[in-house]
């Protein structure tokens, strides 16, 4: 079942520059993307990709000069901001980014049981502490008593604990011990295994790969690849975007061939390939629009020339 369908989402944020001239700069592009219910999309992409903008979307949580366009469905249904304001945290939870988004003025114990929305609240946050190796009197400390990897884990517990169906994980893992993050990702695995949909954004491909069944590429500001995370595993030639397929090759199993140059700034390239300017294939055709995304081998690209 779908349980997430984002169609043409686009944001803009709108700036005012003296009195009269209004600037919009395009910061997400035509995203298109779908979760089922059972399945990890990983959603993979450098920094200032576009990942947390589409968490943000999704969740209806942008700042307020953000213009958005589009629609997002969530089991079948449209979400309003109203309705994203409803499901948020109940049907929709987030391990958002960045550890500033715990209450500062509350006991951790207390938060995460302020998240559960279904069961027994102190049972649920026992389990989850226990999961993630969060001692007993972790629960009566305050964000600023713990570590950075100790509050990161509060903040997956907190999420996994929920109860919610379609789970956004925004790089939930740096920081976190190796076999922290396993756990976590195993958690996320199993969630999806017993029916939700996880939205896993991260940088890392090699850990993310491990528990996701699709990859969406993300580059300036647009989705370039949709793959099956078993197109990672053989030759790059089962990718489709030259600049998955550069990823690819940037893995140390692959040769650690680096990539030259860094991506765009935002809405800098907006009417054309994004990545024409490091791209090994490029032509002049690359620079005239944004290419459409098409699907290709039972995913989606966004390049005139891959086949
Ligand atoms: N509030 C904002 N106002 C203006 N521009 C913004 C705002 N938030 C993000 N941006 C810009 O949008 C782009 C995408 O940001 P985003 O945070 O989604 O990137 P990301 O892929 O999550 O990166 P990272 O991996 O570093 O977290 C960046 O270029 C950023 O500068
Ligand atoms: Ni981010």
């Amino acid at each position: 079942m779908t349980l997430l369908e984002v169609n043409d989402l686009s944001v803009s944020f709108v700036q005012n520059e003296g009195w009269f001239r209004r600037r919009r700069m395009p910061v997400l592009q035509q995203l298109r993307l779908t979760v089922n219910t059972g399945e990890v999309v990983a959603v993979l992409g450098a920094s200032g990709a576009g990942k947390s903008l589409l968490a943000h979307a999704i969740l209806g949580i942008l700042p307020r000069h953000a213009e958005v366009s589009g629609s997002l469905l969530y089991a079948g249904e449209r979400l309003t901001p109203q309705r994203q304001a409803e499901l948020r945290g109940r049907e929709i939870a987030l391990v958002p980014q960045s550890v500033t988004y715990l209450d500062p003025l509350m006991p951790v114990g207390r938060q995460v049981r302020h998240a559960v929305k279904r069961g027994d609240k102190r049972e649920a946050q026992r389990e989850s502490f226990r999961r993630y190796r969060l001692g007993e009197k972790v629960g009566r400390q305050y964000p600023f008593q713990l570590s950075g990897g100790m509050a990161r884990r509060v903040l997956v517990a907190a999420a996994t604990a929920s109860g919610a169906r379609l789970l956004i994980a925004d790089e939930p893992t740096p920081g976190l011990d190796p076999a922290v993050m396993r756990e976590a990702l195993g958690r996320f695995r199993e969630l999806a295994d017993e029916g939700c949909g996880v939205l896993l954004i991260s940088h890392d491909i090699a850990s993310a790969l491990t528990i996701a069944d699709h990859v969406a590429v993300m580059y300036a500001g647009t989705i370039v690849e949709i793959a099956r995370a078993a197109d990672f595993t053989d030759e790059p030639a089962g990718l489709r975007h030259p600049y998955t397929q550069a990823l690819w090759r940037a893995l140390p199993q692959n040769g650690f061939a680096p990539l030259a140059g860094a991506p765009p700034q935002p809405g800098e390239l907006a009417h054309a390939c994004a990545f024409a300017p490091r791209c090994p294939a490029a032509t002049e055709a690359c620079l005239h629009e944004l290419p459409p995304a098409r699907e290709l081998r039972h995913g989606l690209v966004r390049c005139i020339h891959a086949s």
